[in-house]
């Protein structure tokens, strides 16, 4: 048998920051600079890599960028101090908090801190209720949307499919399975999310035309999870022992990529699927809050 096809997230991001840096130019011209800030917590060392990557991408396409790390034991009176202000600062278009945050902040009182219209994660309950009702004028989160997007590009039909979801996350797997519910094109699917909770996963996911894994499991999705020609796209990341690497661990998904792409008929790589289409609808979601705001003077 053939071995699957890849949904080359790299290669697919790279086209997508091509169409945000266009779009960037075009807000300049109207005297537009469109400006993102990310906020960090603490000493996570991912969390540092990937502040660092969006900085990058986004300096690439011509947004302004901006990182204020806040120590460990920043109060959340503090952190919502900041959101206040930028909230109110014009200039800034987008505000990021990363994920995690240390125990003693609330992520939830967070999200409804940041003015919805800068919220380009797509985390604020405003953007995720009006996502679930289909609206177009607010922030998807960026991991559903860069998944749907990728599977757009390489023209892969979710219409009518079982589509299932593992992991019922507020950032990947809800918005995920409500963003394939949708009544539209690259949606219309029949959606099966699944949890820590669910009995018979396996049979849930042998009958997966498109399967999507974000439990954050390394290899959790067997070969005998998948059934032949399925779609596989692989979310979770973990980090895993290799005393052969530099660093001493190495990238894990969720899905047994080895294996899985011999009876698949589309794969994502991981890394190199789904973490960079994350960060290229991050900008792109940057852009909407640009434009967006030529409406609205904030
Ligand atoms: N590449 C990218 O752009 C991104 C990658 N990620 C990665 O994706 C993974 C998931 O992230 P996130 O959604 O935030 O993670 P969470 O830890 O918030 O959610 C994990 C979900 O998986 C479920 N789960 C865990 N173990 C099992 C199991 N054994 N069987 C069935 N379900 C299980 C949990 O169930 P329950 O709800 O019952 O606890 C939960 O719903 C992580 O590895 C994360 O690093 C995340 C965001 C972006
Ligand atoms: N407020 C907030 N928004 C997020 O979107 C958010 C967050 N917090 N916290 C953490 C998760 C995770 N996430 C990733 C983004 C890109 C890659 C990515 O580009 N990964 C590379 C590999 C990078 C590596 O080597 O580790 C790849 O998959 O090819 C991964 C993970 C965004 N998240
Ligand atoms: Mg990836």
């Amino acid at each position: 048998m053939e071995e699957a096809q890849l949904l080359d997230g790299r290669l697919v991001a790279e086209e997508i920051h091509k169409e945000t840096r266009e779009a960037v130019q075009r807000l300049r011209r109207k005297g537009i600079l469109p400006c993102v800030v990310f906020i960090r917590v603490g000493n996570h060392p991912p969390s540092e890599l990937y502040v660092r990557m969006k900085q990058k991408k986004a300096q690439e396409v011509g947004i302004q960028s901006e990182v204020i790390a806040l120590p460990e034991d920043v109060t959340q009176q503090e952190v919502l101090e900041s959101l206040d202000r930028l909230n109110q600062d014009p200039s800034i278009h987008g505000i990021l908090v990363q994920l995690p945050l240390p125990k003693h902040l609330s992520e939830k009182k967070i999200a409804l801190a940041i003015d919805p219209r800068k919220d380009i994660d797509g985390f604020h309950p405003l953007n995720l209720g009006k996502m679930l009702l289909g609206e177009k004028d607010c922030f998807y989160p960026c991991t559903p949307l860069g998944i749907q997007e990728l599977l757009k590009r390489y023209q892969i039909e979710t219409e009518g499919k079982e589509v299932v979801i593992l992991g019922r996350s507020n950032i990947v797997g809800k918005p995920l399975a409500a963003l394939f519910l949708q009544k539209s094109k690259y949606a219309n699917a029949t959606v099966t999310v699944v949890h820590s909770l669910s009995q018979n996963i396996k049979e849930h996911c042998q009958k997966a035309d498109i399967l999507v894994a974000a439990l954050g499991k390394a290899h959790f999705v067997t070969k005998d999870f998948v059934k032949p020609k399925a779609v596989v796209v692989d979310v979770g990341v973990s980090r895993i022992a290799d005393p052969s690497s530099p660093q001493g661990f190495k990238i894990a998904g969720d899905v047994d990529f080895a294996e899985i792409k011999k009876i698949a008929s589309w794969i994502t790589p991981n890394p190199g699927g789904v973490g960079p289409m994350t960060i290229a609808m991050l900008l792109a979601n940057t852009v909407k809050a640009a434009e967006l705001s030529l409406g609205h003077p904030f």
